[in-house]
């Protein structure tokens, strides 16, 4: 395994175009972006279509190379050492793709292991603990009447497979209801607790939101921000929202009035009539009008920060948007 602390995955200055059939010019799919991932972190790939983040993962697995720049995944050149990346990797891409229709879960993990070299006992056993984590001991059904979420968990049990250090997710929750989804959240979860890494991507800002340590934002190519989840939010601006519950129109007006005059607040507005929903900025900002509104005698307050997607939309637009 890679030591704590140190990036399982290392990307410097990766440029990856595609030549297309029929054209002349070629598209950048990366556009010299790096990128460092801690060992046993949970690192989120944010971005709309066609940002690079499938570009990515397959380059990190050894599946595509790189036009230029450099990419290291547990601490293994994915050029120079392509076969020691494979080994110490798992890559899920989801969908139909890859899955055998006519063979049961079973059956298709013993073939993958085969292709990975597992052999005998050792591979039967590896399998029933993959088929067991994502939940699919039991089911002989062949694949061709699984729904997405299995479909998804069985991807998921072949990533594992080789007991990865490093698990590239490419969009794994994709299509799942949410109880699937959620499920597969936790699975994820065990996985990192266990002591691998996982890179994931993913246009679900509630999912990035959940599960990553940290996100980064890619768009055309290019890293636009990488921070916390809740970093993001603060990198955006500092500020942080306060509802204030007032007796009635009247009063919200009245308190609106007051706010907007601070040099702290950016905004103040009357939403539903009684309440007043006011964005603060700078530090200390948001202590320094609760003090100010308690003096008022007003004490029904809820302070939030602003989520993900907020700032998704702040950053990058709202295109390739899926906000559930
Ligand atoms: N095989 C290919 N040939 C030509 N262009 C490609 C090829 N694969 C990807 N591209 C282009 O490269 C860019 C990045 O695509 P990529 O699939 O990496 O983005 P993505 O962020 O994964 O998008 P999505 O969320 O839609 O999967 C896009 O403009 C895409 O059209």
């Amino acid at each position: 395994m890679t030591s704590a602390g140190a990036p399982a995955i290392e990307v410097r200055e990766l440029r990856r175009e595609y030549r297309v059939r029929g054209a002349r010019k070629r598209v950048t799919a990366l556009d010299g972006l790096s990128l460092s991932v801690s060992a046993g972190t949970v690192h989120g790939l944010l971005g709309p279509n066609g940002a690079g983040k499938t570009t990515l993962c397959k380059i990190l697995a050894t599946v595509l190379v790189p036009t230029s720049g450099s990419a290291r995944v547990a601490g293994f050149d994915v050029e120079r050492d392509a076969r020691e990346v494979r080994r110490r990797i798992g890559l899920v891409l989801g969908g139909d793709r890859g899955l055998y229709a006519k063979l049961t879960a079973r059956q298709n993990l013993e073939f993958w292991a085969a292709m990975y070299g597992m052999a005998g006992g050792a591979a039967s056993i590896r399998i029933d603990t993959v088929i067991d984590q994502v939940g699919l001991a039991g089911v002989e059904l062949t694949v061709e009447r699984f729904s997405r979420g299995m479909k998804q968990r069985l991807h998921l049990a072949r990533g594992l497979l080789p007991a990865p250090e490093v698990l590239l997710l490419d969009e794994p929750t994709t299509g799942m209801d949410p109880v699937s989804a959620h499920a597969f959240r936790d699975l994820v979860r065990s996985v990192v607790a266990a002591g691998s890494t996982v890179l994931l991507t993913t246009h679900d800002m509630a999912e990035a939101e959940a599960l990553c340590t940290e996100v980064s934002m890619i768009d055309g190519g290019r890293l636009l921000a990488t921070s916390t989840p809740r970093g993001l939010g603060e990198l955006l601006t500092t500020y942080e929202r306060i509802d204030v519950r007032t007796t009635g129109p009247a009063v919200a007006e009245r308190v609106r009035a007051e706010l907007e005059t601070r040099d702290d607040v950016v905004s103040a507005a009357v939403h539903n009539g009684a309440t007043v929903r006011v964005e603060t900025q700078g530090k200390d900002a948001v202590g320094r009008v609760l003090s100010a509104l308690v003096a008022q005698g007003i004490t029904q307050v809820a302070v939030t920060s602003p989520s993900l997607d907020e700032v998704y939309v702040h950053v990058i637009g709202d295109r390739g948007m899926d906000v559930r």
